[in-house]
This record gives structure tokens, sequence and C-alpha cells, in this order.
């Protein structure tokens, strides 16, 4: 018996896994645990789990009619898992595993006690790199070191996927007689614990079949502006694919092999390749999270900037978690986010840096907000973002880049319309005022001043990050 062991990968289609599961001897069954303890710990949005329990059941009848049964197993504690699956694979004569890599720390160990306990009782497990393009520890600089500059990385990646990029196909051999979705039962169970507004859920639709229909309305419609139009969050630019890519109903092979296709299209070959260098993002931040274990500790990328002293102020963190800070444009954006359970990808990078900058607070505080209501949320990206825009990560430009929340406004929501939807006590103001309210205060009486000026955040941060690097730099000295 061969059993495909899902995770994040939650789809038949362009799954390395299933692909060489069926080509073996034998007969193939599948398995998921469902680990809410896990989920607890790290927090994740209602909203996701319901994404992902939703996407089970999908995928547990796409199995069904192909005469794979998917068992659905509630685990609870992630420590659990090894020895479930191993009651499993004895219960089955399972000879073989076969599953989807995943990279953050406590995933691996897992995967080790598992390999460990599997290789006791002669089970075979091949492992395949299939959420990510480019599998992490792959591209390596001169000195042997991973890359740490996206730029430097990409150029890599581009030649790595020249070379090597291949697609799996669904498996020909699938049977044509169904089988039994036996975990029905269990997934339903769940659901009934997870708790989300249909405000929310009508918003989304779970699973394999429509993240495909949504790959190709978004090639089909959206691609070729993609460059253009991305960083205006009023238009529908973007994939809105990051749900179905961070739960696998959706793999990045498929999403490059389109994007790939789409570039014949002389019309669409600039957005098309744009889009590929979010692709490469995606690698780049998973390779990150791989090889730097600190990461997963909750610790900074730059070790010098675990030493900045942050505010810790519940009123300014509430603020800006319910989008009452006093900037339209951030304000906007953390009430999308809440309301929908997305931010567009500016956003991110707006909110994340007036958190961290201008409110002086602990990115990782929002990290864990995002997370809290992410139906994407995905620890590499998530951590790879905040700290990029806490300046406590890879990026390439210094801890001074700070974002200004008007000029951002005025840049990417000109005539604000963003602003307009999702701050209705602002719409009735002119495209010119509804930036900066405050300067016109009697029109919005129910809106709040800014809480903090923009005015002397660089200088703080500025010398913050400094008297970081310069503490740090004395404790080496003091240890060596
Ligand atoms: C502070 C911060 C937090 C973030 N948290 C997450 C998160 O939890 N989960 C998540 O998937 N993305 C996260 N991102 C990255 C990015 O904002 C989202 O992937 C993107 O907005 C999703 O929208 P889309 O699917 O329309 O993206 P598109 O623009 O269509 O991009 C296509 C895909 O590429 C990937 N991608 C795009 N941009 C990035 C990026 N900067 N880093 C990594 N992957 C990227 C996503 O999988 C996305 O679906 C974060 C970014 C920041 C700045």
């Amino acid at each position: 018996m061969n059993l495909v062991w899902y995770r994040n990968d939650l789809r038949i289609h362009a799954h390395r896994a299933l692909q060489e599961a069926l080509q073996a001897e034998g007969p193939v069954t599948a398995v998921y645990f469902i680990c809410e303890d896990q989920w607890d710990s790290h927090g994740v949005a209602p909203l996701r789990r319901w994404y992902v329990l939703h996407s089970l059941n999908e995928l547990g009848e796409q199995l069904a009619q192909r005469g794979i049964t998917l068992h659905v197993v509630d685990a609870g504690d992630f420590s659990q898992v090894p020895q479930k699956l191993a009651s499993l694979v004895r219960e089955h004569g399972v000879e073989r595993i076969f599953c989807t890599r995943e990279y953050p720390l406590n995933e691996r160990r897992r995967d080790e006690a598992v390999a460990a306990e599997m290789d006791k009782q002669g089970v075979a497990i091949r492992g395949f790199d299939d959420s990510v393009l480019v599998p992490p520890t792959t591209l390596r600089t001169g000195k042997g070191t991973p890359y740490t500059v996206f730029s430097a990385y990409k150029k890599r990646w581009d030649v790595w996927l020249e070379q090597h990029f291949s697609i799996p196909g669904l498996p020909g051999s699938m049977a044509a007689k169904s089988a039994k979705f036996a975990g029905k039962a269990v997934v339903d169970k769940a659901l009934d614990r997870v708790s989300v507004p249909a405000s929310l859920t009508d918003l989304w639709t779970p699973g394999e079949q429509a993240a495909a229909q949504q790959l190709e309305y978004f090639v089909g419609r959206h691609l070729g502006q993609y460059r253009k139009h991305r960083d205006f969050p009023s238009l529908t630019a973007t994939s809105s694919l990051s749900a179905a890519l961070s739960a696998g109903t959706l793999s990045p092979a498929s999403c490059f092999h389109a994007a790939r296709q789409a570039m014949s299209d002389a019309g669409a070959r600039d957005g098309a390749a744009c889009w590929i260098g979010e692709l490469a993002w995606r690698d780049f931040y998973r390779q990150i999270m791989a090889q730097y274990p600190r990461l997963s500790w909750g610790r900074a990328f730059r070790p010098e900037t675990d030493l900045l002293e942050w505010d810790n102020d519940d009123d300014l963190f509430q603020a800006w978690c319910e989008g009452r800070t006093g900037y339209p444009l951030v304000d906007a954006a953390m009430r999308q986010l809440v309301a929908t359970g997305w931010m567009h990808n500016r956003l991110r990078m707006v909110t994340a840096m007036f958190l961290s900058k201008h409110l002086w607070q602990d990115w990782r505080r929002g990290e864990d907000f995002f997370m809290q209501h992410l139906i994407d949320g995905d620890f590499a990206a998530n951590n790879g973002g905040w700290q990029w825009s806490a300046s406590t990560g890879t990026d390439a430009v210094p801890y001074f880049r700070v974002f200004n929340p008007v000029r951002q406004s005025q840049r990417f929501d000109a005539e604000g319309k963003f602003i307009a939807y999702w701050v209705p006590e602002l719409k009735a103001l002119d495209n010119k005022t509804i930036h900066e309210p405050w300067k016109q205060p009697l029109l919005v009486p129910d809106y709040p001043a800014p809480i903090v000026p923009h005015a002397g955040v660089r200088e703080r941060v500025t010398e913050s990050f400094k008297g970081a690097k310069q503490a740090y730099d004395q404790l080496q000295g003091v240890d060596a």
C-alpha cells in the first residue's frame, strides 16, 4: 500500500507525491492530520481554518472519485502526528509514504521523528518540493551561503528554472472505480468549532477547482497589466491567489507554467514577467525561513535589531488594529484586512512600516495580528514581509526607509477611491483633502486626528537602530 500524506498541498493536480504514489506498485490511500493545537499556537485565522477544512472536503471527494480514500485524523496536538501516522501505517499495511516537504522548523522536526520511526518499521518516505518552484537549499552564493539579497537570488532562480522546470501532470493511472471519502465527518466536526461570520466566508471559495478558475481568470484578464496596475489597491489587478497558494489548493508550478505560456503573447509579456517575480519572492522567503531557524523562534533576521527597545503601547496598537490612526490609507487598509481577511500587498508594507516605525511597536505584534486575520496567513511570507518592513529582515535598503503614509496615499490612491470605500467617514472629501483630513477638521468630526506626527519619525528610527547596532557590537566585543 502507498500512502499520500497531505499537508499544505490540498490538490490533485501538479502534485508529484500523488503522481509518484500512483506510479508505484500497489494501491494508494491518503491521509490528512488536523492539528488544531498547532493552529491555536500559531494564531491561525478562523477564516484560514475554514478555507483549509472546506478545501479538504473537496479534496476528499476528488480523490474518492478516482478510487483513493482520504482519511482525516483529528490529531489535536502536533506532537501526536508521528504516533498516529505509525498506527495508520500498521493498520493499512503501508509500505511507502509520499509527501510534499514542509520547511518550518516544527514541521521539519516532526518529519525527522516520523522518518526515524518509519525507518524502524521498514517504511520508505519520499518527499517532494512542490510547495516551491526552487527547493530552498538549492541556490547558494559563491561562498556557499544562502542568498539573503533578493535581486541576486532572483537572477539565479531564473536560470535554475530555465534549466530544471517541469510540471507534474494529472496521473493517468487513477482508478476509474470510486472509493469512499472516509474523513468528511471529522472535517465537519472541526468546521463546527470554527466560527467565522458569513460576511467573510461569502467573499471566498475554497478548494482546488475555484483556485484553478481564479488562475485562469487572472491570467486572461489582468496578467498583462500586472506591472502597471499592481500597486493600486482600488483596482482589481493582482491575482488574489495567495490563500490558494498557501494552502496548496494551487501549486506554484501551475502559476509559473500559466504565466510562461501567457508570455507568448507580446502584450502580456511584461506583466507576466513581473508576476513571476512575486513567485520568486515567495520562494525567497521560504528559503530564508528554511535556512535561518532563529526566525521560527521569533527572532529577528538581523540579530542586532533584537536589541531594539520597542514601546509597548496598547492604545496605539489597538488604534492601528481598528483602523483609527488618523492616517486614511493606513486605516482603510486595516479595515480591509479585518472585513475581508486579505490586504493588498502595498498596503501590507504601508501598515507594517507604520506600526513598526511610526508607532514604534514591536513588529511581532503586527505579525501576529495579520496571522489572526489573513486567509493567506503563511509564516514565511508574513514573517519575511514584516521583517522587511520593520528593517529587521532581508531588505537591502537600510533602516531609514520610512514610507510617508500621506505620500503613499497620494501616490497609490490618488483619487481616494480606496479610502472612500473603507473609511466612509471621509467619502465626502475631495481627492486632495481625503489624504490629509486633519487640514479640514470641521468636515470630518467623526474621524480622529493623526495619533502620531510623521515629522521626526525617520530621526527617531535612525537613532534607535544606530543605538542597537552599537550595543550589539559592544556585546560582540565583550564575547570575543
Ligand atoms: C507585512 C507583510 C505580510 C505579508 N503576509 C503574507 C502572508 O501571510 N501570506 C502571503 O501569502 N503573503 C504575504 N505577504 C505577501 C503579499 O502581500 C501577498 O502574497 C499578496 O498581497 C497576496 O495577494 P495576491 O495573491 O493578489 O498576490 P499577487 O500579486 O497576485 O502575487 C502572486 C503570488 O505571489 C506571492 N507573493 C506576492 N508577493 C509576495 C511577497 N512580497 N512575499 C511573498 N510572496 C509573495 C503570493 O503567493 C501571491 O499570491 C505579506 C507581505 C507583507 C509586506
